[in-house]
């Protein structure tokens, strides 16, 4: 089997790499399962050992939030052909489900999550590196409703913890990162011509 293209797409919390990953598999749809799409989100470390109340004060937006050890042998196995078992995590629990879930190797694999580009281990892994570039006062809206829709939050809960956390950690990692980026795409999911180009870059790799 031919190596795998590997695509890691990230960008802050809230700056549309799911929509964006997804408007880009959609094409793909109709071919089969030619490309796989892995989240970096799976990997938050098991929390099970802790209290619910030690849970929520956790900062997930520090790579020591993920498990990337297991996230880099997944990468390594999918790339010699083998399945993998990946983790589920749950936003709500803030800890992972007693189950994993098969992922058969394929032809393209896309990887998104806000801190893949900000581990320098992990950059030899990925074939092409996007960054999603959006203003941080559009994602923090963005994630206001989507987490109080989605994620169980409340509007106070999305606030406190985007101001201790999520921002100082977006300047931190997040944001660095955007220089190892071979592609930058603004506008987040939405941007056609980049979906295109993306688009056109995989149809290479499918037969
Ligand atoms: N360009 C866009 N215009 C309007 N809404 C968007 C756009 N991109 C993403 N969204 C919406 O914003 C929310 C967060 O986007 P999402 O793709 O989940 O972000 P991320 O995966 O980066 O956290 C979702 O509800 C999504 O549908
Ligand atoms: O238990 C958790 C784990 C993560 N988060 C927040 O999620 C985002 C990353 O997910 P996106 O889908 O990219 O938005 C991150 O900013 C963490 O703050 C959480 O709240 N609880």
């Amino acid at each position: 089997m031919q190596k795998p293209l590997i695509i890691a797409i990230s960008g802050a919390s809230g700056s549309g790499k799911s929509l964006f990953t997804e408007n880009l598999i959609n094409a793909f749809s109709e071919q089969g399962r030619p490309v796989q799409i892995l989240r970096e989100d799976h990997y938050y470390r098991a929390q099970d050992h802790l209290p619910m109340e030690a849970r929520e004060k956790n900062n997930y937006d520090h790579p020591n939030a993920f498990e990337h050890e297991l996230l880099k042998a997944h990468l390594g196995a999918l790339r010699n052909g083998e399945p993998i078992d990946y983790p589920h995590y749950c936003f709500k629990t803030h800890t992972r489900l007693p189950k994993t879930e098969r992922l058969q190797p394929a032809p393209v694999v896309i990887l998104e999550g806000i801190m893949l580009l900000a581990r320098v281990e992990l950059l030899p892994l990925y074939d092409v590196k996007i960054f999603i570039d959006t203003p941080l006062d559009i994602c923090l809206m963005r994630r206001m409703m989507r987490d109080v829709r989605d994620r169980g939050r409340t509007m106070e809960s999305v606030a406190k913890q985007y101001e201790q956390t999520v921002k100082p950690m977006y300047h931190q990692f997040i944001e660095p990162s955007r220089f190892t980026a071979d592609v930058v795409v603004t506008q987040g999911g939405k941007n056609q011509i980049a979906l295109d180009v993306i688009k056109s870059h995989i149809q290479q790799f499918i037969k």
